[in-house]
């Protein structure tokens, strides 16, 4: 069973860099476990911003942030406990790859943790695996493509295991092969009880993967079972995203008597397909 408390949480949480206009006012996000949740809005909207919240990178101007219903205290011990949850992967990989290699990069954060060298050894290859990279594993990072460096980069969250992925844009700049690897891997680590948080400006993207999106829009934050958010066609206008192609194809079956109203909408291809053969 899923624990009603959410792993984390921002409540009132606002936020404004220096010298500059709030980027975010009174926002309520909880994350809960087991949820794939799609975050979506405008450029300059404030979704990276809030992932660094959530993620402890950045700390809140108002509000809080909450790690299993405790406010998080962000000295040395405080923030290990939640880097420890909650891992963030930010959108390029050059801004979070450092070591020489792929593996050495991996092992940095569990070596932080102080774990014994046999737990980081396990939790390297484990990670390589997930991410389907152990041939690159002394590969030096500076000579990976980019599709590579970013799984490199999601292998060294993945590494510390936590109860959360939080990726920024993680299948931007990827071919669609990259995305569709990407997305069979994640579907890998919520199998293996992950919870995955991402930010995509993809609207086709998150109606398929997501079961909740959280629409960041200058009205605020709105967070709802992704097909009914992106239905909606105000939220979609204020947030400046486009109507995701399912969308448009439910309304049309509808609108010719091929799906009853009340019945929820195809969501991927495959979905279409089936609905296609059911209606003959
Ligand atoms: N380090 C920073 N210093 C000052 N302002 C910043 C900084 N980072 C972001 N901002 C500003 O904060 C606002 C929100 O930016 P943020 O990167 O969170 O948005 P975003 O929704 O992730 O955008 P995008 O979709 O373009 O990636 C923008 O106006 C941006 O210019």
């Amino acid at each position: 069973m899923t624990s009603p408390t959410p792993v984390v949480e921002l409540v009132g949480a606002g936020f404004a860099y220096e010298d500059g206009p709030a980027v975010l006012t009174d926002v309520g996000f909880a994350v809960r476990e087991g949820r794939a949740v799609a975050l979506l809005g405008r450029n300059g909207g404030g979704k990276t911003t809030l992932l660094r919240l959530l993620s402890g990178g950045l700390r809140c101007a108002s509000g809080k942030l909450l790690l299993d219903g405790a406010e998080v205290t962000y000295d040395r011990k405080g923030l290990t406990r939640l880097r420890t949850s909650v891992q963030l992967v930010v959108q390029d990989p050059d801004d979070q790859l450092f070591a020489a290699s792929v593996a050495q990069d991996v092992s940095f954060g569990p070596m932080n943790l102080g774990l014994p060298e046999d737990e980081v050894r396990l939790r390297v290859t484990q990670a390589l695996a997930a991410l389907d990279i152990t041939a690159l594993a002394d590969r030096p990072t500076h000579l990976l493509s980019y599709g590579q460096r970013k799984r490199a980069a999601i292998a060294g969250a993945v590494a510390m295991r936590p109860r959360i992925l939080i990726m920024d844009e993680p299948t931007a700049g990827l071919d669609p092969h990259g995305q569709e690897r990407l997305l069979e891997t994640l579907d890998g680590l919520r199998a293996a009880g992950t919870t995955v948080v991402m930010a995509t400006h993809d609207v086709d993207l998150a109606l398929r993967w997501a079961d909740e999106a959280a629409v960041l829009s200058p009205a605020g934050l709105r967070t709802g079972p992704v097909a009914e958010l992106l239905a909606d066609e105000a939220l979609l206008d204020a947030a400046r995203l486009r109507r995701p192609w399912a969308v448009s194809v439910g309304r049309l079956l509808r609108a010719q008597g091929l799906l009853p109203e009340d019945a929820p909408g195809p969501r991927t291809a495959e979905d279409l397909d089936a609905l296609l053969d059911r209606v003959g």
